[in-house]
């Protein structure tokens, strides 16, 4: 079998714990076959880029490379998170278009190429993650490196008219042409980089997956939506219940229902128009008053960038604002907790909840959505409330499907939610556990691998 190289800007080092879909993604999928893992180191330092580390634990090689601070303020905090992040989360209002950013992120990029290459053998399959990482296989190419690679893209795919308002833009996504298979989180996206490189790229769109590029190569391109760990997650959830924080959570909720986000503190999660929504839901229903108590779990991400701080500031007003107008003595609606927890725990707090709330304005796929619904107790489960934004959508019909933007909506769906019959939950969760289930991280990672092997290579 083909040894298995994955490559990412996140890597999760044994020990640490992987906050972000991406790396609980990998992390799952690579336990189960092993292989190397490359990516940046997570370091900053003060020295050049480019020292590699290098680690070997339970079948899978972990190599990473320290990044210079100029390198991860230009490649990471700057061209990764403040253009192409809005840009491929239909932000344009957010995106920054310097230069310099845009220059350090092909520095980067050619930096992995040059310390990824001679760790490659021929007959290795690589599959490149994300849009940190865009130019690398074309680089890679550029060095002689012949063996497969595919790309996934984990975050949506904007239309071609927002791709096309970035300088440059099609030396970027050109670069995507260098793979052998391009995957994506649903057909949607897919469809709209395949008409991207019909208009932008001069390609030939050929059957359901296929582009012809202009100097006569072929592309693969495939919706591959990204699954969990549905089994474990389930027993971690029911095992998770006798923990002290999961009972201590219980025990402080009084009786009450708890309604639960977890999202890492951005923008494209849609938390602002969330706290709003169900604020609207406190003031339109007052018979329900004091019933439910909303826990968002929101751990601080990219804190260096000034959109996210900004955006952490705005939410503790909104917070303070709703907790001011609407708490009791004995009762405080909405708790708002920026600490980061370890999976597990998450699980037995997902299973207590009544209610999960995903509502992103935009979501390459939200794996939080599919674990709140593998974390249910079977017997008695809690309702998803869920953008329709969000990848996860078009997999989980059983979900209460919600337009982010539409606060009276949201508001409905919390009311719909927490008066909700048995029979109902039950129906709806059976609904949306058996594609969790069915397309779980193990069958993502088969399918995209599988589907990497079968294109006909010149
Ligand atoms: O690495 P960070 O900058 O800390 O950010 C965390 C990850 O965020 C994004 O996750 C995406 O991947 C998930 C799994 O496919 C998906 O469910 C989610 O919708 C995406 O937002 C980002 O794409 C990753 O590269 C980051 O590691
Ligand atoms: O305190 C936290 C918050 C989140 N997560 C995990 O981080 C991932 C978030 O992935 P998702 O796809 O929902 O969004 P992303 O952050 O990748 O955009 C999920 O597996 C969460 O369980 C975690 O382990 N601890």
């Amino acid at each position: 079998m083909s040894r298995l190289v994955v490559v990412s800007n996140r890597v999760a080092l044994p020990g640490e714990s992987a906050a972000g879909g991406l790396a609980v993604g990998l992390q799952a999928a690579l336990a189960a076959r092993g292989g190397l893992w490359f990516g940046w180191s997570g370091k900053s330092v003060r020295e050049d880029s480019g020292a590699l580390h290098e680690q070997t634990e339970r079948g899978i090689r972990y190599v990473t490379l320290d990044l210079s601070r100029q390198d991860v303020a230009a490649y990471y905090n700057g061209f990764s998170n403040r253009t192409l992040w809005p840009l491929l989360h239909f932000r344009l209002d957010l995106v920054d278009y310097a230069r310099e950013t845009r220059v350090g992120y092909r520095r980067v990029n050619a930096l992995f190429a040059e310390r990824l290459a001679p760790l490659l053998r021929d007959d290795d399959t690589v599959w490149i993650h994300d849009y940190h990482l865009i130019p690398l296989a074309a680089m890679l190419r550029e060095r002689g490196i012949r063996c497969r690679i595919g790309f996934f893209l984990h975050v949506p795919m904007p239309s071609a008219d927002i791709a096309a308002s970035l300088p440059d833009h099609a030396l970027l996504f050109g670069a995507l042409y260098a793979h052998d298979l391009v995957g994506f989180q649903t057909r949607r996206d897919a469809e709209r980089f395949r008409s991207y490189a019909r208009l932008f790229g001069g390609a030939t769109l050929v059957g359901e997956d296929g582009l012809r590029l202009a100097d006569g190569r072929s592309v693969r391109v495939g919706a591959f939506p990204i699954g969990i760990d549905a089994r474990r997650i389930a027993s971690q959830a029911a095992a998770a219940v006798s923990k002290p924080a999961v009972r201590q959570l219980q025990a402080s909720m009084g009786g009450r229902e708890l309604a639960i986000g977890v999202d890492r503190l951005d923008y494209s999660k849609g938390l602002p128009e969330r706290f709003r929504g169900f604020a609207r839901y406190l003031e339109r229903y007052p018979d329900d008053r004091g019933r439910m108590t909303f826990l968002q779990i929101a751990p601080v991400s990219r804190g260096e960038v000034q959109e996210y701080r900004l955006l952490r500031d705005q939410l503790e007003g909104i917070a303070g604002h709703i907790n001011g107008t609407h708490a009791d003595p004995e009762w405080t609606p909405l708790r708002y907790v920026n600490r980061n927890f370890a999976h597990a725990t998450l699980t037995g707090f997902y299973r207590l909840a009544a209610i999960g709330v995903v509502t992103p304005l935009r979501d390459g796929m939200n794996l939080v959505a599919k674990e709140y619904v593998a974390s249910q107790d079977p017997e008695n489960p809690g309702v998803l409330l869920l953008s329709m934004f969000a990848g996860a959508a078009a997999e989980l019909e059983g979900a209460l499907l919600v337009n982010p933007y539409d606060l009276d909506g949201v508001a409905d769906a919390f009311a719909r939610a927490a008066a909700m019959p048995l029979a109902e939950r039950r129906e709806r969760w059976q609904s949306m556990m058996e594609p969790v289930a069915r397309h779980d991280i193990h069958a993502w990672c088969e399918d995209f691998l599988a589907a990497l092997r079968a294109v006909p290579r010149s």
